[in-house]
């Protein structure tokens, strides 16, 4: 079974401190795992070092076969490839240069995955943000990572497909035994569609359990100075209502 944990992990650009001896439990495949925080709470920051782009204190204990996927936020970079080319690439990153008929078809599922096969001919560069968003999922996609890390990756995005990606990563999960870990700024959404959560403030993991346990009225409160109240839908789901900014 894939896992992760962090134990005492640090992190710093330069000589500023971001994130300080972040602790988790062990994480495990078929979770969904939400991380919540304010901007520059260290939430990319905390990706880069799960991912080995920064090194410092701690320890980042995984277990898994494959390397971590990742979907990094938006840079808005412009690319000079096709869709179907830049998946391609991201396929044989870790595979070398030739390609198998496998490393197509699975090309294939990842576009078919995230509903972007239509997309395949067009240039990265000419694609608007959202859409730029499903390819760099794809890529992340394509590797058939055990574990995937993903940045906002709905922030782009109209409410349709943001609940498409959302539940195309609940899927990965239940169906593929994925762990997958996603920074999010809805909290609704997090409280739908994953397991756990963790809260970061100033690079400092101050909640982390179940979305039941982490995402509270009294700890929004804290956070991000909002008055919430979490009631049951008629379907019986918990749904986050904002009431004011505080
Ligand atoms: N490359 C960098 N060099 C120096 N400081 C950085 C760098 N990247 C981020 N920071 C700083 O680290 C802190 C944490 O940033 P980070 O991007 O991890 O936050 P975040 O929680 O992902 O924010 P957001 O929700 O806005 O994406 C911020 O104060 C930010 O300015």
């Amino acid at each position: 079974m894939v896992t992760l944990q962090l134990n005492r992990v640090s992190a710093r650009y330069g000589r500023r401190p971001i994130l300080e001896e972040i602790t988790t439990p062990c994480f495990q495949g078929g979770q969904v795992v939400a991380l919540l925080g304010l901007n520059a709470a260290g939430k990319s920051t905390l990706f880069r070092r799960v991912l080995g782009l920064l090194k410092d204190e701690g320890e980042v204990i995984i277990s898994a076969e494959r390397p971590v996927g990742y979907m990094p936020q938006d840079t808005g970079a412009k690319a000079v490839l096709a869709v179907y080319e830049s998946v391609l690439l991201a396929r044989m990153q870790e595979r070398g240069l030739k390609v198998q008929p496998e490393d197509l078809s699975q090309v294939d599922r990842a576009l078919e995955e995230l509903s972007i096969t239509t997309l395949g001919e067009r240039d990265i560069g000419d694609l608007s943000g959202g859409q730029r968003q499903l390819v760099s999922a794809a890529q992340a996609l394509v590797q058939e990572p055990e574990i995937l890390m993903l940045d906002e990756p709905t922030s782009a995005r109209d409410l349709n497909r943001q609940i498409s990606l959302l539940t195309v990563l609940r899927r990965l999960a239940d169906e593929r035994q994925m762990l997958i870990l996603v920074a999010l700024h809805n909290l609704g959404h997090a409280l739908r569609f994953a397991d756990a959560a963790m809260m970061l403030e100033n690079g400092r993991l101050i909640a982390y359990g179940s979305t039941a346990e982490v995402i509270t009225p009294a700890l929004l409160r804290q956070v991000y100075r909002v008055s919430t109240r979490i009631e049951s839908c008629s379907k019986g789901q918990p749904q986050l209502i904002v009431e004011a900014a505080i």
